[in-house]
């Protein structure tokens, strides 16, 4: 039986009911207006410039895209080229790899490389999103490439240099971050940034994207998100109450503030909820690094950023929050109610 979306859908004309959305969830139009105002950050600018757009960005839409970043065009175009290359191998191939026991519908427990559809837990789920996902840690490199796909062959080292670049990128926005929130130098080393987990989504044409979705709406758990989402149109960002999307620029990085950034800076810094939409007439695939505290990492508001002394949230463990994080579904209201301090 196949188990991918990208498998089976190629077969079918129709949308299963099992990805029919409730009515509240659902996109119903995908066209909704392309937001103009999220903010791009050209890196090439001044220091000073870019610390205080990037701390505005943040404070106001916990999303912007950076230009002129350093990360080669070429090195972007490749790594699109090799993970969509990846979801066209032939189906068995694909199938092979595919990290979901059959028996129970749960993942395998100890694969690090991770091939699944929909969610991490698709047997509680009750409606399916529209996609499949892979997904392998990479830092240090030599700890894991060893895990990742062998096919297509160049996928080892492409992914590999990407994801050292990203990663030198995503520090250096942590950085500039930091220098805004008034932090000691060095705040974002090891324990809050050792963590970076490779995730690349693949979401088929699909029948009837008003219906359903790639990914519900959620804000990211970890610290901070750097996205790369090719040309394909998918992303919004909901903002004062309304969807907004995020516009296609194939070599600029979307750049996401993870709820850990939101905690750290004792609310001063906006997580943003998003999602993604599907659409009827091309494949999108994007590639997403996650950068994660370590799991026995305390999370609290940092001294520096209590303007008033009053730090608005409790402390926790990084990988207590994972399971809070599961248990609501990435909701950010629910999630706040657990840790807000209550006056
Ligand atoms: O694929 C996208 O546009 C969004 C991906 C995303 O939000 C995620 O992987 O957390
Ligand atoms: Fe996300």
């Amino acid at each position: 039986m196949a188990n991918l979306v990208s498998t089976w859908s190629k077969i079918t004309q129709t949308l299963p009911e099992n990805y029919i959305f409730p009515v509240h969830q659902r996109p119903g139009s995908t066209h909704v207006p392309l937001c103009k105002n999220i903010p791009i950050i050209d890196l090439s600018k001044s220091q000073t410039q870019t610390v205080q757009q990037i701390g505005h960005a943040c404070q106001e839409f916990g999303f912007f895209q950076v230009i002129n970043h350093g990360v080669s065009e070429a090195l972007i175009d490749d790594t699109m080229k090799v993970v969509q290359d990846f979801f066209n191998l032939p189906d068995d191939e694909k199938e092979k790899l595919f990290s979901i026991d059959p028996t129970n519908r749960r993942q395998f427990p100890t694969k690090s490389c991770k091939l699944f559809t929909s969610g991490s837990d698709y047997a509680n789920e009750d409606v399916h999103y529209w996609r499949d996902n892979l997904r392998h840690p990479c830092h240090p490199l030599d700890e894991w490439a060893h895990s990742w796909p062998e096919k297509p062959a160049e996928y080892r080292d492409i992914v590999g240099k990407y994801s050292l670049e990203v990663r030198a990128l995503s520090l250096r926005l942590l950085e500039l971050i930091r220098e805004g929130l008034g932090l000691k130098p060095g705040y974002f080393g090891e324990e809050l940034t050792r963590g970076q987990l490779m995730s690349i989504n693949h979401y088929p044409r699909c029948p009837d994207p008003t219906l359903t979705l790639g990914l519900r709406k959620h804000v990211d758990p970890n610290l901070i998100t750097l996205l790369s989402q090719g040309s394909v149109y998918g992303l919004q960002v909901f903002k004062d109450g309304q969807w907004l999307g995020v516009e296609p620029m194939p070599h600029a990085f979307v750049v996401n503030i993870g709820f850990q950034l939101q905690i750290i800076s004792n609310g001063k810094l906006k997580s943003a909820e998003h999602r993604a939409v599907t659409n009827s007439r091309e494949d999108r695939t994007t590639i997403v690094s996650f950068i994660n505290p370590c799991p026995d990492t305390v999370i609290e508001p940092a001294k520096s950023t209590l303007d008033t002394s009053i730090p608005l949230f409790k402390p926790f463990i990084y990988k207590d929050f994972l399971k809070t994080y599961e248990q609501n579904k990435g909701d950010i209201e629910a999630m706040m109610e657990v840790y807000k301090i209550k006056p």
